[in-house]
């Protein structure tokens, strides 16, 4: 698809601060003088060194001073897309490769056997966070369940969390918030394709999943929800690691000059500042009230944070943001490259729409009230597969990092380092996959690959182990339904004059892969709907 600067996703403020990042790459020679000289001075501290003389480093990419391996990337043809570049780098050095980005280590795992080590054979080794400067401000310094150190609040949180939204029965007991949802986008496409308009899928859908996600979450909708996705598609970026502040942790030079730090710490407050409110009222409703509401997460966390112990309404706060911003985004980022895939492939999905207008046929609506319809939905379940092979939201995993001092794949690796596992590059590699690069999802119909992490380690969309991503079943929930509802309302088209091999499959690359156009289509609607109330 031809590019168009209006179709640029986030408009002016995402090309600004892609733009900021660039220059705060750009300046870094000019830096290496100054920063040499803060290394000299023994103020930047963060040096991999081996547990024992005469251990071997694993090997890695020639290092300037202080730049460390940065070159490589900032050179490379993919200086934008650190997922490519550390892919062909590791080509060159192998699948466990030592970077410094600036002065911080960074282990890059990419092979499945690496994979194995980090996340199943030495799990509870590798199962903290590595929290970068820019990353502390998101997260209150770890006070979270993202990227908490693996001590007992996260143990906490997590099984918190994990009762009262992401288990089985917490994700079917959400069915009639998904089609409530579903029929609102129903009807904003029909809006769209009845006035001959282009439909903007990723803008529409972001809406809905952060709308299923928090009704799911706070028990009702957020007013200032397309602000706050504003907010969490600029945090998106300003967490992918490459600030001057998050290569230079230890310089407060570095600290000083990051725009980067600046755009954090503005983008938490106003995202923080959306949700103080909702959490407010709801803890002053609660009390006035005087009943326990545990009807979801919010409610449980405030009525434990009254009971007294750890949880502080700043934690709780830190915490329902991150759930409605990270969850709803990389569930909204892998429906929008399905449907991109979707288009690029005629063949899937005409087969896909077949499948879902076969299981639904007579029907007004693709209900999940139906036992386990959805999940009957074989095809549609392995092209969204297939959509997590190809583009896997999170391409690095959440970095993590070494809790003490281990040996992985032979070599030592001192307590403290940072891991990166590419989970992108994994799903991408010849190795494991034939056609790596083709769009296929009938391959899974013979592999007996899931999303459980513990077993397939070239195929870990979600991670595994401990801090595996433990929202599979309600992310799947939603996407499915979405999607099956998209492809039997609806038939789908490209704009007139766009081939489908001219779609434009550039990345973002953030924390999250999302895409760097929007995808725009043209949709007819074939079957009608119900329209339901919340
Ligand atoms: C397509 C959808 C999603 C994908 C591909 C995805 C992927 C991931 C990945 C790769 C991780 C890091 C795992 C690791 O380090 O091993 C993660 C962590 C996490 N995800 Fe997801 N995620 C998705 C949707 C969601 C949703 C909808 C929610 C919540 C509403 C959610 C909540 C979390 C949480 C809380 C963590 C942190 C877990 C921890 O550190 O203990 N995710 N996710």
């Amino acid at each position: 698809m031809p590019k168009d600067k209006d179709t640029e996703r986030g408009g002016c403020n995402h090309n600004q601060q892609l733009i900021g990042t660039t220059m705060e790459l750009a300046s870094l020679p000019l830096l290496g003088f100054l920063a040499s000289l803060l290394f000299l001075l023994g103020v930047t501290k963060k040096i991999y060194t081996c547990s024992a003389p005469g251990d071997r480093q694993p090997p890695g990419p020639w290092n300037l001073p202080l730049l460390g391996s940065l070159h490589h990337v900032l050179l490379s043809r993919y200086r934008d897309q650190p997922h490519r570049a550390l892919r062909e780098l590791s080509g060159r050095h192998g699948p466990l490769m030592l970077l410094r980005l600036g002065v911080v280590p960074a282990l890059v795992v990419s092979s499945a056997e690496g994979a194995r080590e980090v996340l199943k054979t030495q799990d509870t080794a590798f199962a903290s966070r590595h929290l970068s400067p820019t990353m502390e401000i998101f997260t209150r310094g770890g006070q979270d369940i993202f990227f908490a150190p693996y001590d007992d609040l996260w143990r906490q949180l997590r099984r918190i969390c994990v009762l009262e939204l992401f288990s089985t029965r917490r994700v079917m007991s959400f069915s009639r918030i998904r089609e409530e949802e579903v029929a609102t986008l129903l009807r904003s496409v029909a809006d769209q394709a009845g006035a001959d308009a282009d439909v903007e899928i990723g803008a529409l859908t972001s809406r809905i999943i952060t709308d299923m996600v928090t009704r799911s979450t706070i028990g009702g909708r957020c007013l200032r929800r397309d602000e706050f996705l504003h907010e969490v598609s600029k945090s998106v970026k300003l967490s992918a690691g490459f600030n001057l502040a998050d290569l230079y942790p230890s310089s407060k030079l570095a600290r000083w000059l990051s725009g980067g730090l600046r755009d954090a710490e503005r983008c938490y407050r106003n995202m923080r500042a959306i949700m103080d409110d909702i959490i407010q009222e709801r803890a002053q409703a609660t009390a006035d009230a005087d009943v326990e509401s545990e009807e979801d997460l919010l409610g449980v966390l405030l009525r434990l944070h009254r009971e007294g112990g750890p949880l502080t309404i700043d934690i709780i706060t830190t915490v329902i943001v991150e759930v409605l911003g990270a969850g709803g985004e990389a569930s909204w980022a892998t429906l929008e490259w399905a449907m991109s895939e979707l288009m690029r492939n005629p063949r899937v999905l005409h087969k896909a729409q077949a499948e879902v207008r076969g299981m639904f046929q007579g029907r007004r609506q693709c209900r999940l009230a139906d036992g386990d319809v959805l999940g009957r939905l074989s095809y549609l379940q392995l092209v969204i597969k297939e959509t997590l092979r190809l583009h896997p939201p999170v391409p690095f995993l959440l970095p993590r990092q070494c809790r003490e001092p281990c040996q992985l794949m032979g070599y030592p690796v001192p307590e403290g380092t940072k891991v990166l596992v590419n989970a992108w590059a994994l799903g991408r590699d010849a190795a494991y996959w034939e056609r790596a690069e083709e769009f296929e999802p009938e391959r899974f119909e013979a592999a007996a690959m899931d999303y459980k992490g513990a077993t397939n380690f070239e195929y870990i969309p979600f991670g595994g182990g401990k801090r595996m991503c433990p929202g599979v079943a309600l992310s799947m929930a939603n996407m499915e339904l979405l999607l099956a509802s998209l492809l039997y309302h609806f038939d789908w088209e490209l704009p007139v004059g766009v081939r489908p091999e001219e779609i434009d499959m550039t990345e973002a690359f953030g924390i999250t892969l999302q895409r760097k156009t929007k995808l725009v289509m043209r949709a007819t609607l074939r079957i009608p709907f119900d329209t339901l109330v919340s």
